[in-house]
């Protein structure tokens, strides 16, 4: 204060006093509006939920121009798990630790990047961004980056290596627990739904979702294919090759039946070395079409045993069609088991369509 004059010295003080006030303010709406982040994000009940939070909600909430989620993903299990949930920004995936260490180096702490740093900028948010300052927010688990969380402003003084980052280091700390939190309760979900060795759908899964499947069709008037798929003389393989020949067999059989579905079609273990497919809205030329692709796939595929050894294996198809055979999803599935045993009967390694399958092909729209 530099004036002697007792009424500007009081003016003075009652400036300063009324700006520490503000800021005082501020920084309790501040505290409020992370406050508020906080509760929600422990009580998330569902991952989409969590990213539209974190990337929706918090850009409206903190007035941020950008967001983005970057989640460490080397086992592709979202990947696998994110498409079919809605949301309105998805996060980035990483398939290894390369973008986080080039974040955040060995000290993996949050960074509040400023303009002069527009290759970091861009790194965060993408070529030709607008962001002109940033804070990167770490996700970290047990010890292990396990993502990291970019929030985006084009006002170049909104982070700034000054200022203080203890909100957001509590942010990114409750953030990293609710992902962490939100994958383990996913990887239950999927683990529930699972055949643990083949890695398709269990029956249990199976059971619940072919009578909905079975009602969606009828209610609609589309076609629903059923394919019944089992694998030839698989006995004489588990005694010729052993038990965990037989396994290896089941497992690459599954993964070829689940490569040559379209999004929607729902394949399942249905028992040992039993497998059932459901195709939504596919004609009999089209299950035909799918029921050989995956018979010839398998007979021409050489199964890798556990010791490194090859060896072949060939299945039967069994194909029915709604409409044409079913009142009742279990007369659909009866009907694909009659053709299967049909298909064992003639020889294996073939598929037999239902006698009734052709005429689903003349009631379908
Ligand atoms: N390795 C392994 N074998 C299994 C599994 N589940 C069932 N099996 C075996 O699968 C075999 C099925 O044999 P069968 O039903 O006689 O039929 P198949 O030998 O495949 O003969 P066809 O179906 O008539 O061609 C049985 O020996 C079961 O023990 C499993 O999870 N792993």
């Amino acid at each position: 204060m530099t004036s002697s004059d007792p009424q500007a010295q009081v003016q003075e003080l009652r400036r300063q006093l009324q700006s520490l006030l503000e800021a005082a303010k501020a920084n309790e709406r501040k505290l409020d509006r992370f406050d508020a982040l906080e509760r929600r994000l422990v009580a998330v009940g569902s991952m989409e939920e969590l990213v539209n939070l974190l990337l929706v909600d918090c850009r409206a909430d903190f007035n941020l121009d950008a967001a983005e989620l970057w989640l460490l993903d080397p086992d592709e299990e979202l990947r696998r798990a994110l498409p079919a949930l809605p949301m309105v920004k998805a996060p980035q995936l990483l398939d290894n630790h390369a973008p986080l260490k080039a974040l955040f180096g060995a000290a993996r702490t949050t960074r509040l990047v400023g303009a002069a740093d527009a290759p970091l900028l861009a790194q965060a948010f993408g070529e030709g961004s607008p962001v002109r300052s940033a804070a990167l927010l770490p996700l970290i688990r047990q010890g292990l980056l396990i993502g990291s969380l970019h929030f985006g402003s084009r006002d170049p003084e909104r982070y700034d290596a000054e200022s203080g980052t203890k909100f957001l280091d509590r942010l990114s700390a409750i953030a990293a627990i609710a992902i962490e939190s939100m994958l383990n309760r996913e990887r239950l979900r999927r683990a529930g739904m699972t055949d643990g060795l083949t890695g398709v759908h269990n029956r249990r899964y199976f059971d619940h979702r072919s009578l909905i499947e079975f009602s969606q069709a009828v209610r609609h008037r589309y076609p629903l294919a059923c394919l019944f798929l089992d694998i030839d003389h698989f006995k004489a393989i588990n005694d010729r090759h052993g038990h965990p020949a037989g396994d290896e067999v089941l497992r690459q059989v599954g993964g070829l039946i689940q490569r040559s579905l379209r999004t929607g079609d729902l394949a399942a273990r249905y028992g040992g070395e039993e497998f059932v497919v459901l195709l939504p809205r596919t004609d009999l030329a089209g299950a035909c079409e799918v029921a050989e692709r995956i018979r010839l796939m398998v007979q021409e595929a050489p199964f890798v045993t556990p010791e490194g050894g090859t060896l072949s294996a060939t299945l039967s198809v069994g194909l029915a069609m709604l409409p044409a055979q079913a009142t009742s999803f279990a007369e659909l599935l009866g009907a694909a088991d009659r053709a299967l045993y049909d298909a064992k009967r003639g020889g294996r390694n073939r598929t037999v369509a239902d006698e009734a399958a052709g005429d689903a092909a003349a009631a379908s729209p």
